[in-house]
């Protein structure tokens, strides 16, 4: 069987910078990927060639074993959070899912499934303009999930989530893998990331700098964050 996410040797560059050089990644299913790196590491990048969204200059990025653009109904394969400020401001959350529902193909009762899903049924029905990034947060993921895909792309789903909300999301992901999905999760909270990621894979400046499971990385004495700022050019200050 594919793994649910394979990219291999992908590069892409704008105009002289290198966002990324030779990068590969690949999530079974079943697995949390953790997908690390300091701003500006290439991270969204691989996530958006991932998605179909940007063409690479080398390499390829196969979802179950297919480009995005060659998935038959993507929405219920692969569901993806990359930017939660895509949705319209003055529609509700529920106009907006109810939307993406009928442009994704998925059956309308999904929306009430995906609202409760993610506890944003109290602001259903208010303007997405008057959301908090948190509540923006769950929308997307809601969106996300209206096809009831088995992958996951995430890239900084935790962003503005208060604790329990963070909390929550690590055990949906738990949860959603444990279930036989696939997540890739970008995220800069490293300690959350630990208690949440199967695998790692740490990238800088455009280029792989480690990957493997996460037991191989972090000890006991050493959490996430020391590797992280061992193993990234000035751990990823200035
Ligand atoms: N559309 C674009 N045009 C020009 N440069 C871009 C574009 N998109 C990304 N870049 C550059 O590519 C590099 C990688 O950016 P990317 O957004 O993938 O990093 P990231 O790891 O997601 O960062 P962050 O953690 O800050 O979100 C950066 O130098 C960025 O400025």
């Amino acid at each position: 069987m594919s793994a649910a996410i394979e990219v291999r040797g992908l590069s892409k560059r704008f105009g002289t910078v290198v966002a990324l050089e030779d990068v590969g990644v690949r999530v079974e299913f079943g697995r949390v990927v953790g997908f690390l790196g300091p701003n500006g590491a290439g991270k969204s990048t691989l996530m958006r060639a991932l998605l179909g969204l940007i063409r690479p200059d080398a390499g390829e990025a196969l979802i179950a074993g297919r480009p995005y653009a060659r998935l038959y109904a993507p929405g219920t394969r692969v569901g993806a959070v990359l930017d939660i400020a895509s949705a319209h401001p003055r529609m509700t959350a529920r106009a907006h899912l109810c939307t993406n529902a009928a442009l994704g193909g998925a059956a309308r009762s999904r929306v009430d499934d995906v609202l409760a899903l993610v506890g944003a049924e109290p602001y259903a029905d208010r303007r997405i303009g008057t959301f908090s990034t948190g509540m923006r947060q769950r929308l997307a993921l809601a969106t996300a999930m209206l096809g009831d895909p088995d992958i996951l792309v995430l890239d900084e789903p935790s962003n503005g989530l208060d604790p329990g909300g963070i909390a929550w999301l690590r055990s949906f992901l738990r949860g959603f893998a444990d279930a036989g999905g696939a997540v890739l999760l970008s995220s800069h909270v490293l300690h959350d990331v630990q208690h949440t990621v199967d695998d790692v894979t740490l990238i800088d400046r455009g280029r792989t700098v480690w990957a493997g499971r996460l037991e191989d990385l972090v000890t006991h004495d050493a959490p996430l964050e020391d590797a992280f700022l061992r193993l990234t050019q000035n751990g990823g200050r200035p």
